[in-house]
């Protein structure tokens, strides 16, 4: 029978794909990966593949991915890891030459750590690997040829195992493929300096980081206080219950999803429940969400007992390139966005990229709105990223998630490390926000933030360039770019009068003086005061629909 030389199968996190490279270098072949073939057939990841269509049509998906691999390819396969529990995936296997890499419970919850991509293990993970385990072994051992331990071993130990087993031909190691080890790259960490009497923290990015949380909460504190939104109601329990397992007395916090949480009743129902655990000045809040819950979350744990210690773990693009990082904090009122907060750095974020991958599509794409305002009004290379492959900037697989993601954190800490409060030069990174509050208040914030921050870029833009400040080019990358990635352009054109009515409380206004943030070129924020209202009104018309 032709087809591959060895076949992985075995949990998630388990190190198929670092010993099947490995593996395949040690054999001079080919490594091939049917979750790659999957999401590259379906042209989206497997989160959304899961949230779209169902399990069932990704098993199927699977299926099809399997069989032609295990005839078309000669090299090391691995498969995904729930793969086995298609019958039909299983019969596939049958006198392949099938290796069940395992590992113990410990080691999965060290390995997997905190993946709202991995909702399997979002609940109390030791006792979720367990349950899923007892539920997935037997079916792994139905189709292995041989099982190999991981837990103790070295990749290099693993491939060894692995050749000896199935007696394996060592060939020629294919030049420049080299081991990346079983542990994790570790994280990036990007610094924000003490600005305004506040501590320095670090923001890092990277997978895996829930490990650092401990050490963040430091050891004065007797209780944590988990807020979290509905939508991730079980990581917000996991990391609840992996505080209580460490010792402290964990309470998790539901809130609402997305703006339905930025309200005083929100803000009173957390007051309550820390007021009811009898929540001192040593303890800790920790904010796991996206910017709506963070907001919240430094909020509350600055008007807690008049300001308390407070973490940051965003789980959405625009919660890691902006709301998480800054120590912006607040809740919207009727009258107004963001009206009522106060400036209340957090001790730390944790940017967890696996959390990106089950976030909904819209979502992910509303915070590319907060990316590319970081590439207009300070790195420009952030846009050449984008426009290099808009399509893929708009899922957590494409090629440069990572280092978008970055860059746009970087932009952020460094203006926010200088001026803290908004004295001055914070202000840049309200551009697009002055139209945009108004837009989203003006929708009663059912809309996403992003959507209505690209309305308002394209609208500052517009205003740069009739005010005689903004070449025509860099306003008219504006619309390419924001709609190359799925962002709206225009907003109701009988709006104005309400929208300039919102304007006027914004937070750069001072009196009866409207403040814009526009471009005098790119990268070149400056504030333009009291624009004349028919230059107001002509550039709203460029953005009317
Ligand atoms: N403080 C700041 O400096 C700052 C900066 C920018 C934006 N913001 C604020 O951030 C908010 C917008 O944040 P956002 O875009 O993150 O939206 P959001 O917080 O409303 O989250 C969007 C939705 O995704 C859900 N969600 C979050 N993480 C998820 C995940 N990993 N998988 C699946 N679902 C998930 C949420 O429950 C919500 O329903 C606005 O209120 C905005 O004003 C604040
Ligand atoms: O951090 C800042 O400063 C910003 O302006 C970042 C904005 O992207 C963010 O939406 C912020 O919440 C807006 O603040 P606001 O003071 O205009 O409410």
């Amino acid at each position: 029978m032709t087809g591959p030389l060895v076949v992985l199968v075995g949990p998630m996190g388990v190190g198929k794909s670092t010993v099947g490279e490995l593996l395949a270098a040690r054999l001079g072949t080919t490594y091939r990966d049917t979750d790659a073939d999957v999401v590259a057939e379906a042209g989206k990841p497997i989160a959304e593949i899961f949230y779209d269509e169902g399990e069932d049509h990704f098993r199927a998906l699977e299926r099809r991915a399997v069989a032609a691999a295990l005839t078309g390819h000669a090299g090391v396969l691995s498969l995904g890891g729930g793969a086995v529990l298609d019958g039909a995936t299983r019969e596939l296997l049958a006198d392949r030459p099938v290796v069940y890499l395992s590992m113990d419970v410990e080691e999965a919850v060290r390995r997997v750590g905190l993946g709202a991509a991995r909702p399997l293990l979002a609940v109390n993970p030791r006792r979720q690997w367990r349950e899923l385990m007892d539920a997935r072994r037997h079916l792994y051992e139905e189709v292995a040829r041989t099982v190999v331990a991981t837990d103790e071993n070295t990749p290099e130990e693993v491939a060894q195992a692995i050749i000896d087993a199935l007696e394996l031909p060592e060939g020629q190691a294919a030049p420049g493929v080299e081991s990346t080890g079983m542990t994790q790259q570790s994280p990036t960490r990007i610094q924000v300096a003490g600005s305004a009497g506040s501590d320095p923290y670090e923001v890092l990015v990277g997978h895996q980081l829930l490990g650092e949380l401990p050490q963040l909460i430091g050891d004065r504190a007797k209780r944590v206080a988990v807020l979290h939104p509905e939508a991730l109601a079980d990581t917000g329990e996991a990391v609840r219950q992996d505080l209580a397992d460490q010792g402290y007395e964990a309470i998790a916090i539901q809130l609402p999803n997305a703006e339905e949480a930025k309200t005083v009743e929100v803000a009173a129902y957390c007051w309550k429940a820390l007021g009811q655990t009898g929540f001192t000045r040593t303890d800790v809040i920790v904010g796991i969400g996206g910017g709506a819950t963070t907001d919240v979350a430094g909020f509350v744990a600055a008007s807690w007992l008049r300001g308390v210690r407070w973490i940051a773990i965003p789980t959405t693009v625009l919660g890691m390139v902006d709301a998480a990082v800054g120590g912006k904090t607040g809740i919207n009122t009727a009258e107004g966005k963001n009206l009522v907060g106060a400036f209340h750095p957090p001790a730390g974020v944790l940017c967890d990229l696996a959390a990106l991958e089950s976030l909904p599509v819209h979502d992910y794409v509303s915070g590319m709105a907060e990316i590319i305002k970081a590439g207009f009004i300070a790195d420009p290379v952030i846009l050449d990223l984008i426009e290099a492959d808009p399509e893929a900037a708009r899922t957590p697989a494409g090629p440069h998630t990572a280092e978008l993601i970055e860059r746009s954190i970087r932009v952020k800490a460094e203006v926010v490390s200088s001026d803290l409060k908004e004295s001055g030069l914070r202000e840049i990174l309200n551009y697009g926000h002055t139209l945009g509050h108004a837009i989203e208040k003006n929708e009663r914030y059912k809309w996403r933030h992003g959507a209505a921050v690209s309305i308002g870029m394209v609208f500052a833009a517009e205003l740069g360039r009739l005010a005689g400040r903004l070449d025509d080019a860099t306003a008219d990358r504006h619309r390419t770019i924001l709609e190359s990635v799925g962002l709206p352009l225009t907003y109701r054109g009988d709006q104005w009068p309400k929208l300039l009515e919102n304007m006027k409380v914004d937070k750069k206004s001072r009196g009866d003086l409207l403040r814009f943030i526009v471009l005098d070129a790119l990268g070149k924020p400056t504030v333009l005061e009291g624009p004349d209202p028919a230059v107001l009104l002509a550039a709203y018309g460029e953005v009317s629909a």
